[in-house]
């Protein structure tokens, strides 16, 4: 559904990504992991198109990304931002309506349905009582639902999320993360970046490292987040360890003095 083909990216003079090669399949959850700064938000862009590529390609469902019109690209692909980084004086509802812009003529207004579909997303989430809250009111966690909910009515099957669980608490975390699961469960692929090895663990079929510019690894989970490529990702040492649930989950060793 998604493939990245030989992409390299340089910001003015200073390459970032070089001859990235990776392929998405329909319903996988992948998560991009890589030290600041390793171009993670970079690949989401261009995975995007709000950048364009030096070199290579990313193709949706066998399409150049940068060809498809704006409108078109919205109805596969939808990106979820960092709730922190938008001052919206907008209610709930009215900041998930948005997302139907792509569905509308340029003089119309929004339609019943796409109120009714703003609504069930909102439900989805299981937030429909914030709906006529001030987004700029809510938590952090609330507000990234919020987005997410966003991303929903705009009815793309391909969910893009940078660092979704950076600003929330424990709590909100694992709910966030709850709900990721649920959506590739109804069909949804969800990309997301995090800094967490435990999220890949957690709700990613698939895991992606950057290092260097290049793809460190990519593949199943399981297979690719092992002690020794979370040590060369981060030079930190970890131990692996499988929950009562047959999770994996990694903790970092600690040197008792
Ligand atoms: N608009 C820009 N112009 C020039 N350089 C940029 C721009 N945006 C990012 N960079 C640089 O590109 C590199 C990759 O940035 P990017 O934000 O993709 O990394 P990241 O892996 O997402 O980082 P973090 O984990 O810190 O969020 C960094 O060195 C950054 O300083």
């Amino acid at each position: 559904m998604i493939e990245v083909k030989n992409l390299s990216f340089k910001y003015t003079d200073k390459l970032i990504l070089e001859n990235i090669n990776f392929n998405i399949k329909k319903g996988d959850i992948v998560a991009i992991l890589g030290e600041n700064g390793s171009g993670k938000s970079t690949l989401l862009k261009l995975i995007l198109s709000f950048l364009k590529p030096l070199k290579g390609e990313v193709l949706i469902e066998n399409k150049n990304v940068n060809s498809y019109d704006k409108k078109a690209l919205a109805k596969k692909i939808a990106y979820v931002p960092q709730s922190s980084s938008l001052p919206f004086s907008y209610t709930v509802l009215e900041v998930v309506l948005m997302a139907r812009i792509s569905y509308q003529s340029i003089f119309s207004t929004y339609s019943a349905k796409d109120k009714e579909i703003a609504i069930e997303s909102l439900k989805q989430l299981e937030i429909q009582n914030l709906k006529h809250r001030f987004f700029s009111d809510l938590s952090g966690g609330q507000k990234q639902l919020v987005l997410i909910a966003r991303a929903l009515a705009q009815e793309a099957q391909v969910l893009i999320m940078d660092e979704p669980s950076s600003s929330l608490d424990y709590s909100n975390e694992l709910m966030l993360l709850n709900q990721i699961k649920k959506l590739a469960k109804s069909g949804f692929t969800v990309i997301q970046t995090t800094h967490n090895p435990n999220h890949a663990f957690f709700v990613s079929s698939k895991t992606l490292l950057l290092k260097d510019k290049k793809v460190f690894a990519f593949g199943n989970s399981e297979d690719i987040l092992t002690s020794k490529s979370i040590n060369s990702l981060y030079n930190v040492e970890v131990e692996l360890y499988e929950s009562s649930e047959k999770i994996k989950f990694c903790i970092p060793k600690i040197h008792r003095t």
